[in-house]
């Protein structure tokens, strides 16, 4: 019989897969309450207030699946799941309507005062001039990460008259269109919404997004609202903009640390705040916990689950021989998504030579895993990366093509957005490994690893020695260096491996050479 610990609260009714099966015994206590028992669990549900650590998988050496009752998994340690070969599922879309209603409810409570409002009723005072509102009606709301609550927010703000304007670099023309909103730059959403509010995944780009300076370009009285993840707006920031009055008032269901003890912003009469409430609704717990325990279930009798995040389901063998392209893929994929930081409409990726006998549809998910990762909020693999991709409107494609551009095999990706075209090349060559041989139309051959620097310049004397003089100015080492070019005197473009990520200044010093006109930096 397997053993189960839920050690979040959970639906009891969502549970009732594993709760009536004869195979798994499930023991619902928290993870410190079965610190003497840890060793025998094949499955952990948990929520977000458990913490899957290492050190709790170190534990629980029978751990086989951990499912996560909701979205976000950046309380689960996927890299330390997929070393430890422990599957890790999330049910992505169940708790979508209740998060989307809830940041309505923050919304409208913020430009109304009701939580202010309520305590005074409750002391038995009388102040109703006080508390003079605004209406959502005609206001401008501007979502920042428009999946799928940004999406479901967007529809009911609609339905109140408001006019909303969002910003997605990842969101098609077609998308957008399809929901009738505005894609804009992030400079115009802030200069122009009267409320904003944020749904992507924290990631190292959003981290921060509604820092001091962006904050300081939205309108003086704006209100702000975070019911994705705590940091996405800075805390410190925002105590800054509501101390000077720039905000109006904030709605925060999230924060960097939960509980927020001794958060400084909890002193503003003007934020409000929620305990991460987003998801708790009946029906969206029925919702995800059905979703995870039906998967559980499904992964335990041994049949494959449906939003896995992190393992491949290929035998050990023909794994072996897929991984050296699995891996290039997936560096192609992220190469290609962070070369076109705008909407994507399609990919496709044509294999040539002997990687064309490969089971190339794993190979093809391995692009899009790597494409999306730095778009989406899940940690996407070959399981769920042809659903991701389709759910954002990205239409995909695989070609075999006799041509193997002189090498043993070669696996080219073209990403076509509405108005640029992106193609990167690369080969596999056994004992010297994974090499980019294309980038667009020219010729070039790097290792995809570490900390890169691309740059597109001018074919002139002088420029490599500049930037090599830039570099060491700024104490930066060059591991290696190729360089490419069409024709003599044309356009050339080098990549370099630096031996550390690259700041901002280092960047700018460079942007502000005659002969450069782009510089992009990767780190693989
Ligand atoms: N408060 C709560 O209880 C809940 C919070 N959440 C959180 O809400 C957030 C959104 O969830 P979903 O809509 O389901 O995710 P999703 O993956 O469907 O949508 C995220 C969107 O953010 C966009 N995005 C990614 N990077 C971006 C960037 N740098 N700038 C602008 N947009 C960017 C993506 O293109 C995508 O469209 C997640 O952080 C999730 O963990 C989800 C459920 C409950
Ligand atoms: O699904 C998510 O990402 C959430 O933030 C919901 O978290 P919870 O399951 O309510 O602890």
């Amino acid at each position: 019989m397997f053993q189960i610990l839920v050690s979040d609260s959970m639906s009891s009714e969502g549970l009732k897969p594993l709760l009536e099966s004869p195979l798994v015994n499930v023991v619902q206590k928290k993870v410190d309450e079965a610190a003497n028992e840890l060793h025998i669990f094949d499955a952990l549900l948990v929520r977000s207030a458990t913490k899957v650590t290492n050190e709790l998988m170190k534990k629980m050496p029978n751990l086989k699946i951990i499912g996560r009752a909701g979205v976000g998994v950046d309380n689960i340690d996927i890299n330390a799941a997929t070393k430890n070969g422990v599957v890790v599922i999330n049910s992505p879309d169940g708790n979508t309507i209740s998060t989307a209603e809830h940041t309505f409810a923050m919304m409208s409570a913020l430009m109304r005062y009701i939580p202010q409002a309520y305590v005074t009723v409750k002391s038995n005072e009388w102040n109703r001039g006080a508390f003079v509102g605004t209406e959502l009606y005609g206001k401008t709301l501007g979502i920042i990460g428009f999946g799928r609550i940004g999406t479901e927010l967007a529809k009911r703000a609609q339905a109140f008259g408001m006019d909303v304007i969002v910003y997605d670099p990842f969101l098609t023309e077609e998308r957008a269109h399809e929901i009738g909103v505005r894609n804009h730059t992030l400079d115009e959403l802030l200069t122009a919404a009267d409320i904003i509010t944020v749904h992507t995944p924290l990631t190292k780009d959003t981290k921060g997004l509604l820092g001091k300076y962006n904050i300081g370009k939205t309108k003086k009285g704006v209100y702000l609202i975070n019911c994705a993840r705590g940091g996405i707006i800075d805390e410190d920031a925002l105590v800054h903009y509501l101390e000077n009055g720039h905000v109006k008032g904030a709605a925060l269901d999230v924060f960097v640390v939960e509980p927020p003890v001794n958060n400084k912003l909890l002193k503003f009469s003007n934020l409000i705040a929620t305990p991460h409430l987003g998801a708790s609704t009946k029906e969206a717990q029925l919702n995800v916990a059905a979703q995870v325990s039906e998967q559980v279930l499904r992964f335990l009798e041994g049949k494959p689950v449906a939003s896995s995040i992190n393992l491949p389901t290929l035998s050990k063998e023909v794994f072996q021989k897929i991984q050296p392209f699995y891996q290039l893929a997936k560096k192609m994929g992220n190469l290609s998504s962070q070369f076109m930081k705008i909407p994507v409409k399609e990919i496709s990726i044509q294999y040539e030579g002997s990687v064309a006998e490969l089971e190339t549809s794993f190979i093809t998910k391995s692009v899009l895993a790597g494409f999306l990762e730095p778009r989406v909020d899940t940690t996407v693999n070959e399981v769920n990366a042809g659903l991701i991709t389709k759910e954002r409107g990205i239409t995909f494609s695989e070609k075999i093509s006799s041509n193997t551009s002189g090498y043993e095999n070669c696996l080219a990706v073209k990403v076509t957005g509405n108005k640029h075209v992106f193609e990167i090349k690369g080969t596999y060559i056994p004992n010297y490994g994974e090499r980019i041989i294309g980038i667009n139309d020219f010729n070039i051959d790097f290792y995809p690893a570490g900390h890169l620097l691309y740059i597109h310049h001018c074919d002139k004397p002088g420029v490599i020695g500049r930037v090599g003089q830039i570099l060491g100015n700024h104490e930066v080492n060059i591991a290696t260096m190729q360089v490419g070019r069409k024709e003599k005197g044309g356009e050339a473009i080098m990549m370099l491996a630096v031996d550390h990520s690259l700041d901002e200044k280092v960047l700018h010093d460079l942007k502000a050479c005659d002969d450069i006109s782009a510089v992009k930096t990767f780190d693989l």
